[in-house]
């Protein structure tokens, strides 16, 4: 059938494991992610939460268990589009890196120029499309990374702590693009380690600790009652262990 791609939603990880050697880096992972708020991932250094977004996207292939878009296995990332935590630019204009995407998502050539003006102030950056990619400053790279992943018209966009490096005001406008993404309905799925940040944005927390889900739940359930003692811990800024 023509048209677009079918739903990639829900995202459903089944029991998923994933191994590197011996090391052990996800276990026993099961998710069912649905349309709505965003779905904020928070944990440790180290508790897994690259690598569930990279399984979640199909980056990885999980060592044990399947995951499923839409329900079904194979689902090329079509629909789905992912924001490093340090992007990487290509070595031409910023305008230049926005059309690079509309042509492999298959974007008539005629429309680029709108597209990407439509894009670039979206994103706050009316006037940065001659410059050089990589010469924009860190929290103007990430938002560029932010237009160049919306010109996927992704239907879930998955971001890998994208305001780690950046400034209060660089991470403030970078939220309240991924607000105004959530209400046009794309399913934003984030790491972070900032709880004011999972606060802010979340629908529902993904709490993880050494490659386990400790807890899946509301944020305002979870930051207001932590099912566990590790939760319990965690939001009070303690150490694990
Ligand atoms: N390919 C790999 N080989 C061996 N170990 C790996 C590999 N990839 C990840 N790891 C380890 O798995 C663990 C989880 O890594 P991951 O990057 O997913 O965690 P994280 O929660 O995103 O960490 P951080 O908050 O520090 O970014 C870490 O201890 C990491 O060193």
């Amino acid at each position: 059938m023509a048209g677009r791609p079918p739903s990639d939603l829900p995202l459903a990880l089944h029991d998923v494991s994933y191994r590197a050697g011996e090391t052990i880096i996800l276990d026993g992972v099961s998710l069912h992610l649905t349309t709505g708020a965003p779905t904020i991932i928070i944990g440790p250094n180290g508790s897994g939460k690259t690598t569930l977004l990279r399984v979640a996207m199909g980056l990885l292939q999980p060592t044990i268990g399947r995951v499923t878009w839409g329900g079904r296995e194979n689902s090329p990332p079509i629909r789905r589009a992912f924001v490093f935590q340090r992007p990487v630019m290509l070595r031409r204009s910023a305008a230049a890196n926005i059309h690079y995407v509309l042509k492999s998502a298959g974007v008539p050539r005629r429309r680029w120029t709108e597209e990407t003006k439509r894009l670039l102030d979206m994103v706050g950056l009316p006037n940065l499309g001659a410059r050089p990619a990589r010469k924009l400053s860190g929290g103007e790279q990430q938002r560029l990374a932010l237009a160049r992943a919306l010109a996927r018209d992704p239907e879930i966009l998955f971001l890998d702590e994208p305001t780690a490096a950046l400034d209060p005001i660089s991470t403030q406008s970078i939220e309240e693009i991924l607000q105004s993404a959530a209400a046009r309905n794309i399913k934003i799925v984030m790491s972070t380690h900032d709880l004011h940040e999972a606060r802010r944005l979340a629908g529902d927390i993904v709490f993880m600790n050494r490659g386990r889900v400790i807890e899946n739940a509301p944020s305002a359930t979870f930051f207001t009652s932590p099912a566990t003692e590790d939760g319990r811990r965690f939001t009070r800024g303690e150490l694990l262990t």
